[in-house]
């Protein structure tokens, strides 16, 4: 199957009795394994993760009392905490490690940064009881903070897993009530990099499709090609077994296998007896395929998956470190050197200026994002040009100034108060400037509101460049801040004094040099006569629709014969103007922001800020520059450990590929 991860090698043998006499696997495949899951470990142990750099893990996942520490135990031959409710609270890194009879057994706990001997195999459960009650305290809540359990002896495979907390719906008495998300969120973390496999337990007690580590597993590997399903509990329920392993129901893409775990007070040889002996002999079980049952084949393929996942895995986490190491160092020579006088203070003050000043003309003017590709906030050109538009939409759709409502009301009143003796069809100018009045009324706050907004978007983007360019030396930042919001009031109150002398300019003079009103006004005064006809035939509908208005009921027009023909014709002429002044509107405005901007980048900012670190606000601010602040002198030290820490996994990475380069393929 093309994507899945392919076990190719060597078929189950024969199930030998025990896996801690006898593993199944040959010894010269552990040999060259080995020194894999060694490396893998220690980069684990170096804690590449925190790096952003994942590692091929095995991941066990179940429903709370599904066997996820039966199975485990099973595979290390060690009693683990078992019990009921919530046992496993921490996630639980298992490393065994197998090693030769003569060698003497190793069983430690490593967990925030000490390690705790364990002086035998029966106080494993207490000695994890104990370190998960430190990390995660004593009542039955959980927590991140991963507990190694080292296990070297003779028997065990060559394998490390996590174990996590069961997935439980319903909190028990002393938990959390957001437990599930708690352990959903902990869950994910784990199993979503596509370097884990997912060792999914599953009771055959219960419908797999019921169980709630399906659903989550299916949510990071749809098609399962890096889930291996384990079911616990053959003995318990033999029935139908086989046929729902066959069945496949749930998209388990690398198989299942069907275990008997220990049960009371065996021992696990008695156990792995009692298992080798229930699959051979029960009517049912001994029918399913010696491939897929018994904890001794599960050992063996999991050390395979392991294998493949880290040989597969290898060159992406040398390309990761790599990446990552280069960025580090690069990141540490930009920072800067300690400054040693005033005079080097300043000049590194004006160069910050200079650069930030630069940043700001790419994207506030000239429109260059590369520094922020992903970032659409930060294409100022365009957002610019978006805020825009929208403000000519809502000056369009102001619902005061809808054509329709009231249709030609406004208009005969105002002509019935202009009446005069004089020639009819004169139309008096003081009624069209009084209709522009009210509407331009209707309108005010709207510039004055869309200043306000395309400040507030300007001043977000200084003060971001402002605070990017600053990062090293953070003691000026609040002050640059400070300067920054300072000066975009001040432009903030320009526009607002520029966009009301504009209104103010609109309702004084109706004028237009653009032929479009003319044009306009003429077309729509072609609609006049039928209008009128609608208007003397009693018998017309007086539901119409008209260009530039709408569909409106002029039945009320009917009584006002005299003065609705004037009135028809006001109401055309402002149409066609009123679509000229709000153009004029977002038109002087997409002129006035870029100038202003302009003026802001090129000069004020430079203006305002020299001006207050030469005033009283500033007093000692360069001298402030000499002294390291203790956030930069941080970052450098968080820089230099995460180097030694990436130049040692490189040199353990390094050791490996040299050793896949003269012995051959690890993968197999
Ligand atoms: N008969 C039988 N019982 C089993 C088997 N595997 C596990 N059990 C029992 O099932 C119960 C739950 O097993 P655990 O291993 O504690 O389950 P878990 O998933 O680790 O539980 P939590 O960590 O609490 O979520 C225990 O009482 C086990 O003895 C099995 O193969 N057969």
């Amino acid at each position: 199957m093309e994507g899945h991860l392919v076990i190719t090698s060597r078929e189950p043998q024969p199930v030998p009795l025990s896996i801690l006499q006898a593993p199944p696997i040959a010894t010269s495949y552990n040999d060259r394994i080995r020194p894999l899951l060694d490396a893998v470990d220690k980069l684990r142990n170096l804690m590449v993760v925190k790096e952003g750099i994942p590692l091929p893990t095995i991941v066990v996942v179940g429903d709370q009392s599904s066997g996820k520490s039966s199975v485990l135990e099973s595979l290390a031959g060690i009693s683990l905490p078992r019990g009921q409710g919530i046992c496993t609270r921490v996630p639980l890194i298992m490393r065994l490690h197998d090693q030769r009879q003569d060698e003497t057994p190793d069983l430690h706990l490593e967990f925030n940064g000490k390690i705790v001997d364990i002086d035998d195999e029966d106080h494993v459960s207490d000695a994890i009881v104990a370190a998960t009650n430190e990390i995660a305290g004593s009542s039955k809540g959980i927590s991140n903070t991963p507990l190694t359990l080292v296990v070297k002896k003779d028997g065990v495979p060559d394998l490390t897993m996590v174990d996590l907390p069961g997935i439980t719906r319903v909190p028990v008495h002393g938990q959390p009530e957001n437990i599930y998300e708690q352990i959903s969120e902990m869950i994910m973390e784990y199993i979503k990099p596509e370097e884990s496999i997912i060792l999914n337990v599953l009771s055959a007690t219960v419908d797999f499709s019921t169980c709630e580590s399906i659903r989550m597993s299916r949510m990071v590997d749809k098609t399962g090609k890096r889930t291996l399903a384990v079911v616990t509990k053959a003995d318990k329920s033999p029935e139908g077994l086989q046929e729902k392993v066959l069945a496949d129901d749930v998209n388990i893409g690398l198989g299942y296998v069907c275990v008997r775990n220990r049960i009371g007070d065996e021992t696990y040889e008695e156990a792995r007896r009692e298992e080798a002996k229930l699959f051979d002999t029960h009517p049912l079980l001994s029918k399913i395929d010696k491939s897929i049952v018994g904890v001794p084949v599960l050992a063996q393929k999991l050390t395979q998956i392991q294998a493949t996942i880290m040989a597969k895995s290898l060159p992406e986490i040398v390309r990761k470190i790599n990446d990552k190491l280069n960025a580090s160092v690069a990141e540490l020579n930009r920072m800067p050197t300690t400054l040693s006088s005033v005079a080097e203070a300043l000049t590194t003050f004006m160069r910050i200026m200079g650069s930030a000043k630069e940043s700001l003309r790419k994207v506030l003017l000239r429109g260059e994002f590369d520094d922020y590709p992903e970032e659409k906030d930060m294409h100022c050109t365009a957002r610019l040009t978006d805020m825009l538009n929208k403000y000519y939409d809502e000056l369009q759709k102001c619902p005061e100034n809808d054509p329709r409502t009231n249709f030609l009301v406004e208009e005969l009143e105002v002509l019935e108060e202009a009446k005069r003796i004089g020639l009819p069809n004169f139309l008096a100018r003081s009624s069209f400037l009084i209709l522009l009045q009210r509407k331009l009324k209707a309108i005010s706050s709207m510039p004055l509101a869309f200043g306000v907004r395309a400040w507030d978007y300007i001043e977000g983007i200084v003060i971001r460049e402002l605070t990017r360019h600053t990062e090293n030396y953070p003691q000026l930042q609040p002050w640059m801040r400070r300067a920054a919001t300072d000066l975009i009031n001040k432009m903030r109150e320009k526009t607002a004094n520029r966009m009301t002398e504009i209104v103010e300019m609109e309702k004084l003079t109706a004028y237009t040099c653009d032929p479009q009103y003319l044009s306009e006004w003429t077309k729509l005064m072609t609609q006049q006569t039928p209008f009128m006809q609608v208007i003397n035939d009693e018998y017309k509908s007086t539901v119409m629709v008209l260009e530039g208005i709408g569909r409106v009921d002029v039945r009320h027009l009917r009584d006002h014969k005299q003065l609705v023909q004037d009135a028809f014709d006001l109401k055309m002429r402002m149409t066609a103007y009123w679509n000229i002044v709000l153009r004029r509107f977002v038109d002087s405005m997409a002129l006035y922001l870029p100038f202003s901007v302009h003026n802001l980048v090129n000069k004020e900012m430079e203006m305002e800020i020299v001006g207050e670190l030469i005033g009283p606000n500033g007093r000692g601010l360069i001298e402030r520059m000499l002294e390291e602040a203790p956030s930069v002198a941080a970052k450098r030290e968080r820089l230099s450990r995460s180097i030694k820490l990436l130049r040692e996994s490189a040199a353990v990475v390094a050791k490996i590929t040299d050793r896949i380069a003269t012995d051959g393929d690890y993968s197999d």
